[in-house]
């Protein structure tokens, strides 16, 4: 798990010039079927940053921060640390406390493995790199729960997030707050992340709104080893703004039962091994989000009722993943047939896809050395 060392001894400082952070996210599916904006599962690719600057800035002046970036994102990210998101929610967090700007002579690398706008969570990946890189550049020691408000503040919905923060399969829920916390925690998102211009003074935009205390809680649940996740992966993107816009804002009440029912066993039966293919698969049925969302994502009501445990063995439910458009088939086995039959499903609707089987990982880390 995350790792804060402060205690750094006297030798190696004296020898060592710069400061090395490097920061792992994993990406997430969010929802798995029933669970719209509750539940998350960190999987297999990830979002790495080196990060390293001089113990004691040098004479001559600041240096603004400098960053390369390889990998998924990498022809559209901004290496601007002022409107790049991660760089941003960092100095958000150091900002909250007390510290102006980033340290003199800044280098970050980042490698992506997340494709973006996809529903594999690359956003709240990059937000959790984000608030782990201001609280170890800031030597905060923030706890868990204190790193999840601040990511809360940029994305709004926990899903992602928690479990990219705290790896596995969890479920969580944002707290009730008071009438003083609930207006601190509504601010907008332009307000919580100014894009600070390059040679922002450092008095401007001191004072972002801090996050009130404890607004997301969570639970990890048990995942059965046997289980992979088949990423079937459409080659468009798809915002998770715009895949919220068509949602409804009312629901029946007997859609939200539907959904709290399977819901209630697919948080358990997910953790059984043998795992039970005729339970899950009823289990990742939804009624909330992905209805809505068929109108995005031309092909999604095929390939989620035409490949099933009777026609795949192995298969044991299927579900849009996050946002979309990525489908999600978690299976036992028989990864290939799953992939390759949802690729002829999406061809028939000029869609062209990539497919990955991705494992269940654990959660961020960081790592804090001297080079
Ligand atoms: N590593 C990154 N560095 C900077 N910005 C990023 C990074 N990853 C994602 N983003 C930003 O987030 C946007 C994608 O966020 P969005 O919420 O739409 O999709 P997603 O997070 O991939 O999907 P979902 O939330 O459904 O899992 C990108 O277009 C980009 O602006
Ligand atoms: N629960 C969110 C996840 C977005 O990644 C949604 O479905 O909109």
């Amino acid at each position: 798990m995350s790792r804060y060392d402060q205690i750094r001894p006297a030798r190696v400082l004296s020898m060592a010039s710069r400061r090395k952070l490097s920061v792992r996210v994993p990406a997430t599916s969010a929802n798995i079927g029933p669970g719209f904006d509750v539940v998350g599962l960190s999987l297999s690719l990830h979002l790495s940053l080196v990060v390293t600057y001089p113990w004691e800035p040098p004479a001559g002046g600041y240096v603004q921060p400098e960053i390369t970036y390889s990998g998924e994102g990498a022809d559209e990210v901004s290496l601007d640390a002022y409107k790049n998101l991660t760089t941003r929610v960092a100095l958000y967090v150091l900002r909250c406390n007390a510290v102006r700007r980033f340290p003199s002579h800044l280098t970050m690398h980042v490698d992506n493995e997340i494709p973006f706008g996809r529903g594999l969570g690359s956003s709240g990946a990059a937000v959790i790199a984000g608030v782990l890189l201001g609280n170890a550049i800031g030597n905060f020691n923030l706890p868990t729960e204190r790193l999840l408000d601040f990511a809360l503040m940029v994305e709004r919905h926990p899903d992602n997030v928690t479990a990219a923060l705290v790896g596995g399969f969890v479920g969580s829920y944002l707290k009730e707050l008071d009438e003083e916390a609930t207006e601190a925690a509504s601010v907008p998102l332009s307000e919580v992340l100014p894009e600070y211009p390059p040679d922002a003074s450092e008095d401007w935009g001191l004072n972002p709104p801090v996050p009130p205390l404890g607004i997301g809680h969570y639970i990890r649940f048990g995942w059965s080893q046997s289980i992979r996740a088949v990423a079937i992966i459409p080659r468009f993107e798809l915002s998770t703004a715009r895949a919220r816009e068509v949602l409804p804002t009312q629901y029946s009440r007997k859609d939200l039962v539907f959904n709290m029912q399977r819901l209630a066993v697919l948080t358990t039966a997910l953790g059984q091994t043998p795992p039970d293919p005729d339970l899950i698969y009823e289990a990742m049925k939804d009624r909330v989000h992905q209805p809505y969302r068929k109108t995005l994502i031309p092909g999604l009501p095929e390939v989620t009722s035409r490949i099933t445990p009777a026609t795949h063995p192995g298969l044991l439910g299927i579900c849009l993943s996050g946002a979309g458009p990525t489908i999600l088939a978690l299976a036992t086995g028989g990864f290939e047939a799953i992939a390759e039959d949802a690729r002829k499903i999406f061809e028939g609707f000029d869609i062209s896809i990539d497919w990955k089987v991705l494992e269940v990982v654990g959660g961020s880390s960081v790592a804090d050395a001297a080079e």
